[in-house]
């Protein structure tokens, strides 16, 4: 592909007038878009910038779009969300290109065209990688690669088509372009930290090959990462089920997990910053627990009645503060499952996705915590696998938690489960995040994360 197709003018502003309508029924059955349950009003354009010329059949533009909606019920008007979108243009779409239809443009410029997600689409997608590779800048848009890699020509891409919180393309088995979906201004970890952990020499995550940043009206926000691709690898996730579903164990993988755990939080204590966390700070992480249960419960009513004795988690937590207990905090993965880890054929893990919980404020994600909110993430994941197996396997659950916690010992010298309240605080914050992402996204696993939420009202620390 030649440079010059990927030199640009901006796109017009009126486009939005043939997207609006289109993109009102379209973007709230992403699986990524945020603002689920609350109708999109109307759009701005944040920014836009033609990668393509639209004049002949095919059109492509970069945009950012901020998606207007009314505030959720108790909560006060927000701007909005800003939300990457590559938008394709064809006189008609080709039957393989049947998934990414976005709608028919009836009014506006595009009247009489067909619009898309071009995303699905080869050469647009070819196109993001050649400017990857070139390190293009294109209007606003800046295509980065780290200067001691090489992408190769030729490398084929297909659209990921799991269930993801952004989108990704796999460029031949060689790479993986992961293009953020809803964007905020900031340094955003997803990049931040794997970049950190490649100079800390770390083997246990996919250091970025290339980025794309865009500069706008003063702010800087990152749009995407290509990693390389781990080939034939399989996820936590799908591993532990396929063992729970064959009666086994899983408890040398959960161990190797424990250490994989170990090494990054290691590598990325020696990376960034720390902090010690004293009674001061505790109560801000003790107040934002609470405030997330109580507006958890505003959001999911079969909440509501173990509101009280949940609250009694955090309560221990701050009480230990007050006398005094201090924690050492650090830059952390921020939301760690079991659907995060890769395995190679070789039996090497690696840990993905560094966005954090995609709905908490850039800022606070950039936070350093306790690490223990990993951990607590990982046992959680654990949890879910047996409840979603078809075969109930006594103990399974239990068994992964200790080699785990074993396996992260082995490593850092640190065992979890001596800290016994600060890890129950942070598996009940956990799981009150599960049962609003779940009820957002996915309401038949609401289950899951309530049962847990049962256990920990019943139970005492173990
Ligand atoms: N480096 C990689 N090698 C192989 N597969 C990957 C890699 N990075 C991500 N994936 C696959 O892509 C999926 C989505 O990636 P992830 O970073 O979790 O995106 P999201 O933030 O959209 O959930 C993962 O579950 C995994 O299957
Ligand atoms: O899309 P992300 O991977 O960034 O994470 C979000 O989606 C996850 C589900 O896909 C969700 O994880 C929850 O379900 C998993 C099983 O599908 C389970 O392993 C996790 O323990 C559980 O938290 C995650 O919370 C959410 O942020």
């Amino acid at each position: 592909m030649s440079e010059a197709v990927i030199r640009t003018a901006t796109t017009s502003p009126s486009l939005l007038a043939s997207l609006d309508p289109l993109l009102r029924e379209w973007l709230p059955r992403q699986r990524w878009f945020a603002g689920k349950g609350r109708p999109v009003t109307g759009f701005t354009l944040v920014a836009a910038t033609e990668l393509l010329p639209g004049g002949g059949k095919l059109g492509l533009h970069h945009l950012l779009v901020r998606a207007h909606q009314p505030p959720a019920l108790g909560t006060s008007p927000q701007p909005g969300d800003c939300y990457q979108l590559l938008i394709g243009v064809r006189e008609a779409l080709p039957p393989r290109l049947a998934p990414a239809l976005i709608g028919h443009a009836a009014e506006g410029p595009l009247t009489g065209r067909t619009v898309y997600d071009a995303l699905y689409d080869s050469r647009p997608a070819e196109l993001l990688l050649e400017a990857l590779r070139t390190r293009a800048r294109i209007g606003g848009l800046r295509f980065e690669r780290d200067p001691g890699t090489e992408i190769r020509d030729g490398l084929v891409p297909r659209l990921m088509t799991a269930e993801q919180s952004n989108s990704s393309v796999v460029y031949g088995d060689t790479f993986i372009l992961k293009l953020l979906r809803r964007i905020v201004p900031g340094v955003n970890p997803d990049l931040e930290l794997p970049l950190a952990l490649a100079r800390e020499g770390c083997a246990r995550v996919p250091a970025p090959t290339a980025w794309i940043r865009a500069e706008l009206a003063g702010e800087a926000y990152v749009l995407g990462v290509l990693q390389p691709y781990v080939q034939g690898a399989a996820d936590g996730w799908e591993l532990a089920l396929r063992e729970l579903a064959k009666g086994e164990d899983f408890a040398a993988e959960a161990r190797a997990l424990g250490r994989a755990t170990a090494e990054v939080h290691t590598a990325l204590a020696r990376a960034l910053p720390t902090a010690t966390l004293g009674h001061a700070q505790l109560e801000l992480l003790v107040g934002g627990m609470t405030e997330r249960l109580d507006a958890a419960a505003q959001a999911v009513p079969s909440l509501r009645p173990y509101v009280p004795a949940l609250h009694s988690a955090f309560e221990a937590l701050a009480d230990l503060a007050a006398e005094g207990r201090t924690w050492t905090a650090q830059r952390i993965h921020g939301d760690l499952h079991l659907g995060q880890c890769l395995r190679s054929p070789g039996g090497q893990w690696s840990l993905i996705d560094f966005e954090g919980e995609p709905s908490k404020p850039l800022a606070e994600r950039r936070m350093p915590q306790p690490p223990v909110r990993d951990i607590a993430g990982m046992l959680r994941s654990f949890d879910y696998a047996a409840h979603s197996a078809d075969l109930a396997v006594p103990g399974w659950t239990e068994t992964c938690r200790a080699a785990y916690c074993s396996g992260y010992a082995e490593v850092s010298g640190v065992d979890p489960r001596t800290d016994p309240v600060l890890l129950r605080a942070y598996e009940t914050d956990k799981a009150i995040y599960e049962v609003v992402y779940e009820a957002r996204h996915r309401p038949d696993w609401l289950p899951v994360p309530m049962a847990a939420i049962e256990r920990y009202v019943t139970s005492d620390l173990t």
